[in-house]
């Protein structure tokens, strides 16, 4: 049941309190109407975390904001005046950045060139470098940030790269940032990085709205909160003492989630993967493990802690490794994807936009392209076996799509994640690694994500999981492995682990 908060009625005086209205905004792609009169109210200096499932028009309506498409109706206020916003050029100009998951920043180019990219100061018909990093450093003081403009984007750790684009968007005097997922990609440590930003920029007068999956960190840094289900609104208010992760799930999904039942002990089977010794030069060192059939195996630590290219080793995505890899028994060389596909590997990438959909193809063809020669029948590929295992996983995993031949790109992030997993599970594979399963993916999907891979556990499918939340691992996992930088530091049986122990280990400490 959806519950609309009535809201005050707002008076001149009020008016003043928002920086951001948006009023009864509809939009449609084709003949799917995404948005069905969200209202949407931002005050100044606020976190406002903008939250709802997956596919719910989150973005849609952030998109609108930006500029980056037109609403179909609906209307936009800025400090209680009406105004349209006709692109990125006139969002940017109206005060209003859009920092996008996917980081837009030059890795070849310095911190204060990237700053300055389009909008280049120059003196004489020269570029004035010095009054470029002069800015830039004012802007980065602000932030109350210690880094050298001159510093090369490469040479920067995630968080500071978030912060570059932060800085950017301060630059042109931003007053509205939209932050869609900021944390994805970043370490514990980082995280707190750029939350400290976030709540000085507060300080300083800038609204942010934080859209975001992790509800802890909602809880944690935002002060008030909208909740969206299929297009429409379904609660808005304070992130105040009665509000904690389990409500805002609740709102998200109406209803209670519980993953108590998740967890199945199971008998386990003979080892299907070891690894002996294994070693890749720079990226991790000495690795021996085993995983059974039908055990769900945890590797967590800190982002780059090498358990990434561990396993796209052992995926066969590098050729120089050494080490010995037995399947089932039988001592293999991985130089190959395709080797490893035969050998009976799924692997689900960490980057799903880089390495995980392919963009150019619906999202049909994303989820048979890695069974498509059992779907032929003489040379065709036979159709109505290619929608019949596309309609399954669709809803098996449910999977929001207006049409399974649309492109993938317009799914949202978490349904195109829940394709790229259908793809693999159609391969039916002996084993199956899913590095960070679940980024961009919804509470509700999650849970149902989780049982999915119990279940294919209890079918006998070897599972790795690879995540750097340890709750993920401790949910799910019979074993779990921690890493720190490139080596196993700990292995863990489930009943011992619990996050603390885990936190000390993958931050290079020692437990008992
Ligand atoms: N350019 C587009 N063309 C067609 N459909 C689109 C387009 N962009 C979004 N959609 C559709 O609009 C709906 C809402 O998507 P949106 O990306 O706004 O969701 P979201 O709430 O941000 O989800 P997520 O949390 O997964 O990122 C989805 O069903 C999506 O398929």
């Amino acid at each position: 049941m959806v519950q609309i908060i009535p809201q005050p009625v707002i008076g001149v005086q009020q008016m003043s309190d928002y920086i951001l209205e948006m009023k009864s905004i509809h939009k449609s792609f084709g003949s799917n109407e995404v948005l069905h009169g969200v209202d949407f109210r931002l005050k100044r200096s606020e976190i406002h975390a903008l939250l709802g499932e997956n596919g719910t028009g989150k973005s849609t309506l952030m998109n609108i904001l930006g500029g980056v498409f037109p609403a179909g109706s609906g209307e936009i206020l800025l400090d209680g005046v009406r105004t349209t916003i006709a692109s990125p050029a006139d969002a940017q100009q109206k005060g209003i950045a859009f920092i996008h998951q996917e980081l837009t920043l030059i890795n070849d180019l310095a911190v204060y060139e990237n700053l300055f990219l389009g909008n280049e100061l120059k003196k004489g018909g020269f570029l004035d470098v010095a009054q470029m990093c002069q800015r830039s450093r004012a802007v980065l003081e602000r932030m109350r940030v210690d880094l050298d403009p001159r510093t090369l984007v490469s040479e920067l750790d995630a968080s500071y790269k978030q912060i570059v684009e932060i800085a950017r968007a301060l630059l042109r005097n931003a007053r509205i940032l939209i932050m869609d997922e900021p944390t994805t990609a970043l370490t514990e440590v980082e995280i707190r990085h750029v939350f400290a930003i976030m709540a000085s920029l507060k300080e300083q007068g800038v609204s942010i709205v934080f859209i975001s999956h992790k509800l802890k960190e909602v809880v944690e840094i935002c002060d008030s909160y909208t909740v969206m289900r299929d297009g429409h609104n379904v609660i808005a208010g304070p992130v105040d003492d009665r509000v904690d992760e389990t409500l805002l799930a609740k709102h998200m999904v109406g209803k209670e989630l519980s993953d108590d039942e998740l967890y199945c002990p199971r008998q386990t089977g003979a080892t299907v993967l070891e690894a002996v010794g294994l070693t890749r030069e720079g990226e991790f060192r000495d690795i021996s493990f085993r995983v059974g059939k039908g055990e769900i195996v945890g590797f967590t630590g800190l982002l780059g802690d090498g358990r990434s290219e561990l396993f796209m080793t052992i995926f066969g995505c590098n050729k120089h490794y050494s080490g010995e890899i037995y399947l089932n028994g039988e001592r293999r060389t991985m130089h190959t994807t395709t080797r490893a596909c035969g050998c009976g590997i799924g692997y689900v990438p960490r980057n799903r936009k880089e390495n995980g959909i392919i963009r150019d193809m619906s999202v049909l063809q994303n989820t048979s392209i890695s069974i498509i020669n059992s779907l032929k029948r003489l040379l065709f590929i036979d159709p109505q076996k290619e929608q019949e295992l596309t309609a399954q996983f669709v809803n098996d995993l449910n999977i929001k799509v207006n049409c399974v031949d649309d492109s993938i790109t317009s799914l949202s992030g978490g349904n195109q994640q829940k394709v790229v997993l259908s793809k693999w599970l159609a391969a039916n594979p002996q084993l199956i690694v899913l590095d960070n399963p679940t980024q961009g993916v919804d509470v509700g999907a999650k849970l149902e994500i989780y049982h999915i891979i119990m279940k294919l556990a209890q079918q006998g499918m070897s599972v790795i999981v690879l995540s750097s939340e340890a709750q993920e691992v401790l949910k799910l996992c019979d074993r779990i492995y921690v890493m720190y930088h490139g080596e196993i530091r700990k292995e863990f049986q489930r009943a011992e682990a619990d996050a603390e122990k885990i936190m000390v280990v993958a931050t290079g400490g020692v437990v008992a």
